[in-house]
């Protein structure tokens, strides 16, 4: 297999005396989608916090092609090209889909609030915001005000603003949460076509979801990764069968 765009040794974050996560060692290749899955508590954000630079780890590595870039603020680690989602916290509502896009693309500029000083550069910024809606199906959104759009429309923006920085890696986290089923699907599909140029991690509750998208699957509890491999591994395995039992939908077929 090829080398892996990112990749994790030992990851560890302590708040007090809690270890949020563990010594956390996973890899994130290019076209895969890892999700991550866990009870509430397991670690699973705070390790997307950790990849995208919002914590700094307590101890370990973070790889991202090859050089370990563990500790780094987000807005340097954005330029490097990990993007995230946060979950609807990012758009201002009272602006429209291009002018969130936009704002996306500005802020991996290298001098972020001079955009108005080259034409050349500003005309690259609009571009890049409207290749971000097209990929993230929003083309035909751009004028609207994101505070009017669906609560699926608004997921998909964080999704087109987080390609406007270009990254090669993706952070996801829970981008299906509070969708019903048709929202879901295109949801699905819009992640599932991101493959081609991008690393994935995903963190998300819906097992349907989960299991349609997972090249990879890891399984944190308290911090830990109990089980990590391909999703058919991971649901046989008998540690996850006994962490899960009663519990989530992740025996069901
Ligand atoms: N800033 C913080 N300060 C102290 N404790 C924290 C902080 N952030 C997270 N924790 C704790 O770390 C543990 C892991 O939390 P985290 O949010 O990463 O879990 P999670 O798997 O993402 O859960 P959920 O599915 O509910 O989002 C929890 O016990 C949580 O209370």
């Amino acid at each position: 297999m090829s080398e892996p765009l990112l990749r994790t040794k030992g990851l560890t974050r302590r708040f007090g005396g809690l270890v949020a996560v563990s010594e956390v060692s996973l890899d994130l290749h290019l076209g895969e989608i890892h999700v991550v899955i866990g009870p509430n508590g397991a670690g699973k954000t705070t390790l997307t916090n950790l990849l995208s630079g919002d914590l700094p780890p307590t101890s370990g590595e973070v790889l991202f092609e090859g050089r370990n870039i563990a500790g780094q603020a987000s807005d340097q680690i954005s330029r490097l090209g990990i993007g995230r989602s946060y979950q609807k916290t990012n758009i201002f509502l009272p602006f429209t889909v291009f002018e969130n896009c936009r704002l996306a693309a500005q802020s991996r500029a290298p001098h972020a609030l001079r955009v108005f000083h080259e034409a050349g550069r500003y005309a690259d910024i609009n571009g890049r915001a409207e290749e971000a809606m097209a990929v993230a199906g929003l083309g035909h959104r751009a004028r609207r005000v994101a505070a009017t759009l669906s609560h699926g429309e608004q997921r998909q923006l964080e999704i087109a603003m987080c390609l406007a920085t270009q990254p090669r890696l993706l952070l996801l986290d829970e981008p299906l949460a509070g969708m019903g089923p048709h929202e879901s699907q295109r949801m699905v599909e819009l992640i599932k076509s991101l493959t081609a140029e991008h690393a994935i991690m995903l963190i998300e509750h819906d097992m349907d979801a989960v299991f349609a998208l997972a090249s990879r699957l890891t399984v944190m509890v308290n911090g830990e990764v109990l089980e990590s491999g391909t999703p058919e591994q991971v649901r046989s395995s008998p540690a996850v069968q006994l962490a899960y039992l009663g519990g989530e939908e992740l025996l069901h077929d």
